[in-house]
């Protein structure tokens, strides 16, 4: 029997957590800030139901064979209690966040040669505690090695694919590059398809093109055909449509993951002598329009 925790059972969290309790291999504990009884995934294929055992207390957490982290990139601290009492020698603790810094964020807390950083291509919705809609097939990319292979394992009989990639740092810029432009909508409160213009384009394409080039300079390969699916993708974005999680908490006011998502390009930018006037200048709007919690 292998144990599993997840920190943090929201939207990607919760998801992760239902598939992985249909294997009965597996003993899964849900590590969770607000209570929740049972887990119901609409995914595109079926509803997953499941009913792990759920803590709200780290007092009340064991030592586990592994730990997921899936709390927003703003939240690793507050993991700091569960961690200090699930992580031994031997747990791997894989750390499924966007952005490219999972590393960097956790390395305070785990031991560098236990983390696992995973790249996730899921979109996921939680409408109340453990009630969440999987909209499209979930993919999963790890870097590959013993840690990430082990985390591939632990998915061989999820309907998420799980990849070991050789070459992570561009899977991981890539996404980067994907979740960028959604800094649009979540200033103008609407999907960029509607009110499409040349401008719009040169903002969303200029988002894309800085992230990229930071990218290349950390090391990355990244295709212009990744620019142009970026392009693409928002201008064929429907009224009504939400542009993902960044998007979403802003309209619920939620705390957003605006630093891990454009503040990390101008940040790396500055440190490759790259400019990123654009991400700059809209993640200073987002700071001015008084969103509460941006982070
Ligand atoms: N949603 C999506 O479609 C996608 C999201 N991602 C990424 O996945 C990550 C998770 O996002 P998402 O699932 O949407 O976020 P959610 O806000 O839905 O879930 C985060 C969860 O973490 C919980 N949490 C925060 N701090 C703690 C803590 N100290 N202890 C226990 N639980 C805690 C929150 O608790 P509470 O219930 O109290 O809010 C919440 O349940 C982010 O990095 C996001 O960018 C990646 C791909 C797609
Ligand atoms: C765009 C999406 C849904 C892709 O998984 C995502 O990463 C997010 O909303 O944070």
């Amino acid at each position: 029997m292998t144990s599993i925790a997840i920190i943090g059972p929201g939207a990607i969290g919760g998801t992760v957590a239902a598939w992985l309790a249909q294997d009965s291999d597996f003993a899964i504990t849900l590590c969770a800030r607000t209570p929740l009884e049972d887990l119901r995934v609409e995914t595109p294929g079926r509803v997953l139901t499941a009913k792990p055992k759920v803590l709200t207390d780290p007092a009340g957490a064991e030592p586990v064979d592994w730990v997921l982290v899936a709390t927003k990139a703003y939240d690793v601290e507050s993991t700091r209690p569960w961690l200090d009492r699930l992580v031994v020698q031997g747990t791997r603790v894989g750390i499924i966040q966007n952005g490219v810094e999972q590393v960097r964020l956790f390395q305070h807390l785990v031991p560098p040669e236990r983390l696992v950083p995973v790249i996730i291509n899921l979109p996921a919705v939680r409408s109340a505690p453990g009630r969440i809609v999987q909209s499209r097939q979930g993919f999963i990319w790890v870097p590959a090695g013993d840690n990430g292979d082990a985390l591939v394992a632990l998915f061989a009989h999820t309907g998420i694919e799980a990849v070991a990639d050789p070459d992570f740092i561009s899977r991981a810029w890539i996404k980067l590059c994907g979740n960028c432009g959604a800094i649009v909508p979540s200033l103008t409160l609407r999907a960029t398809g509607p009110v499409w213009s040349a401008e719009l384009e040169a903002i969303v394409r200029a988002l894309a093109e800085e992230c990229a080039a930071v990218g290349r300079a950390e090391g990355a390969t990244i295709p212009q055909s990744v620019i142009d699916g970026v392009v693409d993708n928002a201008r064929t974005s429907p009224e009504g449509s939400v542009a993902g999680s960044l998007h979403a908490d802003r309209l619920a006011g939620h705390p957003m993951e605006v630093d891990a998502r454009n503040g990390v390009i101008v940040r790396l930018g500055e440190k490759h002598g790259i400019p990123t006037p654009v991400n700059r200048m809209l993640v200073t709007l987002l700071a001015a329009s008084g969103s509460p919690w941006l982070q």
